[in-house]
């Protein structure tokens, strides 16, 4: 189904806001830290894009995605335990270092705040990532909660975190709405019931945007926020 590209979303109490390709340009910094992974383990560096499209479930999952580049299923389990202790040893030394803002979030979340939205991040990154990001960029005062990819039992696409979210702010489900870059995020709020918002820059595993179901598409957190009200 097409996603319509306007849609006014009233009664949100909430807002649940996705990170890696929705507030911050992180795929330099992905690409960064899994070439210096591959590098320890003899292995050719890999273009931006095709890891890009591997970002937004998780690091096991990039991490068995990028093995799978060079190996079979057995051999992508063999060098899993090395590949993840330095790709995470790599990230933490360079986080947020090749990451860029993207335009209209801090304006966008400054905008939902005065209108009384309460705002949470729901990330796949692991929070040991997510929460110095969110600091070095001088975004976590804005949230009163962050959830990362290993915070809960299950991670996105699963509607866990989203329902997690409601039942920790005391909202119903189509109260809050989520907004994301990938399919992911759409398929987490349908589940758990929630309105969604769709940005077209992110990184989408590779597919194009208009494709996922989703209440709209927003070119910006500041024009979501202009969508939204109470
Ligand atoms: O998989 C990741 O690390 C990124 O996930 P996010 O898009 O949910 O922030
Ligand atoms: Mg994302």
């Amino acid at each position: 189904m097409n996603a319509p590209e306007r849609i006014a979303l009233r009664g949100i109490r909430a807002a649940i806001i996705d990170l890696d390709g929705t507030m911050l340009h992180t795929a330099p910094d992905f690409h960064v830290a899994v070439n210096r992974m591959r590098a320890e383990l003899d292995l050719a560096p890999l273009a931006i894009e095709t890891i890009t499209n591997f970002v937004g479930k998780g690091t096991e999952n990039l991490m068995r995605r990028v093995l799978a580049v060079d190996f079979d299923a057995d051999g992508v389990e063999r060098h899993f335990p090395q590949a993840l202790e330095s790709y995470q040893r790599h990230y933490l030394a360079i986080n947020g270092d090749y990451s860029s803002v993207y335009p209209g979030v801090r304006e966008g979340l400054g905008e939902l705040q005065a209108k009384g939205v309460r705002l949470a991040c729901v990330t796949n990154k692991p929070i040991a990532f997510a929460l110095p990001l969110l600091e070095k960029t001088g975004l976590r005062p804005y949230f009163e909660l962050v959830y990362g990819g290993d915070s809960l039992p299950k991670k996105k696409p699963d509607p866990y975190p989203f329902l997690k979210v409601c039942e920790d702010f005391g909202v119903q489900p189509q109260e809050a709405v989520a907004i994301g870059d990938s399919s992911n995020d759409a398929q987490a709020a349908r589940a758990a019931g929630c309105r969604v918002l769709n940005v077209p820059y992110g990184y989408n595993h590779g597919k194009p945007i208009h494709d996922v179901d989703s209440d709209g598409i927003v070119s910006s957190l500041l024009d979501a926020a202009h969508l939204i009200s109470a």
